[in-house]
């Protein structure tokens, strides 16, 4: 249990919920825990995805504590940017799967938790957006790039530049949110996609992740190389040949320690 994150562990699924009055905010020290607790969930090989979500009703996260931007000081300003990096990119890094649970407002460097996650599932009546250039500032958190990479640039820009924030159910519309479900069941619905991924070959499902993660930056000729080489990396493992040996054979594969 943290200061600013509880951390629950119903099989193989660990359920991580910000909890950080009086909106989920994040801080230095918030984020700080949550790049921590990341790197702790990503060395437990007993799990195999994390379901991020927000204590209470209203809040999933209202973005960075803004009190933080009080002063104007650029040096502090920094040490937050820095906290989202770690902490975002912790979520980004991770080997399994992360599925965001939204419930409430989900803004600013709320979102762009989210965003770092694989999937969103959304309640019915979720208020989304990166509202940043209301106070003078901008998405901090790789909310540029990340929300034109789901939802294309104007439609980014439209909610971006006009501080738009839109309901759940226009998210699930525009490709923002995978999966919309009824108020109060967003951390139960995340848990099972998550948990999909439980039944599936831990280092195919590793290297996949990153082959996707990475496929932005690449020519489709780099990429194919990766893909290619992460294929062959697999053939012939324990890993694999269990994977096909469990269908030919009809019964469920078991699969070992993830290496
Ligand atoms: C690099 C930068 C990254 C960023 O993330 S910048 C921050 C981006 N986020 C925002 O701009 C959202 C700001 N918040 C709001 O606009 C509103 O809140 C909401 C629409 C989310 C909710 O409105 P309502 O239901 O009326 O609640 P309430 O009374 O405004 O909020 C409850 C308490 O929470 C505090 N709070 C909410 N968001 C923030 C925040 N981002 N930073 C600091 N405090 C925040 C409020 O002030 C208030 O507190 P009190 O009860 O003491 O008056």
């Amino acid at each position: 249990m943290g200061k600013y994150l509880t951390l629950e562990r119903p099989g193989q699924s660990a359920i991580l919920t910000i909890n950080n009055p009086p909106a989920n905010l994040w801080t230095v020290d918030s984020l700080n825990e949550l790049a921590h607790t990341m790197a702790e969930l990503d060395a437990d090989r007993s799990y195999r995805s994390v379901v991020i979500t927000g204590a209470g009703e209203a809040f999933f996260s209202a973005g960075a504590d803004l009190k933080q931007f009080l002063t104007g000081d650029k040096t502090a300003a920094l040490q937050v940017l820095d906290a989202f990096a770690a902490a975002f990119g912790a979520i980004r890094r991770y080997r399994g799967v992360t599925v965001a649970a939204i419930n409430g407002y989900a803004l600013g460097g709320g979102l762009e938790g989210a965003l770092a996650c694989d999937y969103i599932v959304a309640e019915r009546g979720a208020q989304l957006g990166l509202p940043e250039a209301k106070v003078g500032l901008l998405p901090g958190g790789g909310g540029t790039k990340l929300l034109a990479d789901k939802v294309g640039i104007a439609r980014a820009k439209r909610m971006i530049l006009g501080g738009e924030i839109i309901v759940a159910e226009k998210a699930y519309e525009i490709g923002l949110v995978e999966e919309l479900v009824d108020p109060g069941f967003a951390k139960i619905v995340a848990v099972s996609p998550a948990n999909k991924v439980v039944n599936q070959a831990p280092n195919a499902v590793a290297e996949a992740r990153r082959l996707i993660e990475e496929s932005s930056q690449l020519s489709l000729s780099e990429h194919l190389q990766r893909e290619r080489a992460a294929l062959v990396s697999l053939i012939g493992e324990p890993e694999q040949m269990e994977g096909v040996a469990a269908f030919m054979g009809k019964r469920t594969p078991k699969w070992a320690e993830e290496s």
